[in-house]
């Protein structure tokens, strides 16, 4: 069987590097091209990418994309700062191209995502929920990806349970002290030389607390999360948000 042919967009960056070694290494994919800030993404049709996996800053991934997904080469996005702009835009540059696939995965790594699916299971049962992320000096975007679909996630199930909006009772502040609003759920960003990406997540009801985190402590945790997207997103067109699309959670 021939091997997939895949790109790395943003290869020298802290991820990126990781996700050059673990192509290398995967026996059915072969890395193709390396892309890093400047070099032409015309590669990409040069070398016959099926997927290129973009890994570099919310500056970049659209454009990126965009060439991508019109010349039908199938994305697997680990770049951070969606919005519902953003995404719309995608999906018109996808309809366009019907047999193109695109994964956004806000967390490559299985303990990031089970993280989320439990903070979705538990958000009925809690009157107050908060995310903390905390990561490296180094990060662009704030809140995280991971932090923010955490509290989208969290901020529906509560609707669905009819459960009302959390209210503040905090009268005298200073800007910030509470937190970015993501869908009523407040979401703190801490940014600390020594970290890589952290998280958890607050439930809080009378007598009792309920806290879930997730520590990365290495990017190759990132790795099985790349690669599977890659072997799926081949024959999954359309956009996929969110790598659990892949998992058989049950
Ligand atoms: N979904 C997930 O599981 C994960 C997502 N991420 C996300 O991945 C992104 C990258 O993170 P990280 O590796 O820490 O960042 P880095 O800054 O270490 O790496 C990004 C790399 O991309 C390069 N780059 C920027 N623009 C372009 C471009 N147009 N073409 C090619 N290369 C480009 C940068 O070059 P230069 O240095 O010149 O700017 C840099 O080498 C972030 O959005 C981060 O949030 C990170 C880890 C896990
Ligand atoms: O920038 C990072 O490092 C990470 N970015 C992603 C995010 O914004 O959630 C995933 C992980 O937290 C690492």
């Amino acid at each position: 069987m021939s091997k997939l042919r895949v790109a790395v967009i943003g290869a020298q960056g802290r991820i990126g590097s990781e996700a050059v070694r673990a192509v290398e290494a995967a026996d059915d994919m072969e890395l193709v091209a390396a892309l890093g800030r400047g070099d032409s993404l015309e590669t990409l049709t040069e070398k016959g990418v099926q997927v290129a996996v973009e890994l570099t800053h919310p500056d970049s991934v659209m454009e990126n994309l965009q060439f991508c997904v019109t010349h039908g080469i199938h994305g697997v996005v680990g770049t951070t700062g969606w919005t519902e702009d953003r995404l719309a835009r995608l999906n018109s540059w996808l309809d366009a191209s019907p047999r193109t696939g695109v994964l956004i995965a806000p967390n490559f790594s299985i303990g990031a995502v089970l993280t989320m699916v439990f903070a979705q299971q538990a958000a009925r049962y809690f009157e107050s929920a908060e995310v903390v992320e905390l990561h490296h000096r180094g990060k662009a975007d704030a809140p995280s990806g991971t932090a923010t679909r955490t509290a989208q996630l969290i901020a529906a199930a509560r609707e669905e349970a009819g459960l009302p909006r959390q209210e503040d009772p905090t009268t005298h502040g200073l800007a910030g002290a509470r937190g970015a609003d993501v869908d009523g759920v407040p979401v703190h960003a801490v940014r600390l030389r020594g970290l890589l990406a952290h998280q958890e997540v607050l439930f809080g009801d009378t007598g009792e607390t309920l806290t879930i985190r997730h520590d990365s402590l290495h990017h190759s945790c990132f790795m099985p999360g790349i690669l599977l997207g890659a072997r799926r997103v081949v024959d999954t067109p359309g956009l996929t948000f969110g790598l659990e699309n892949f998992l058989d959670l049950g």
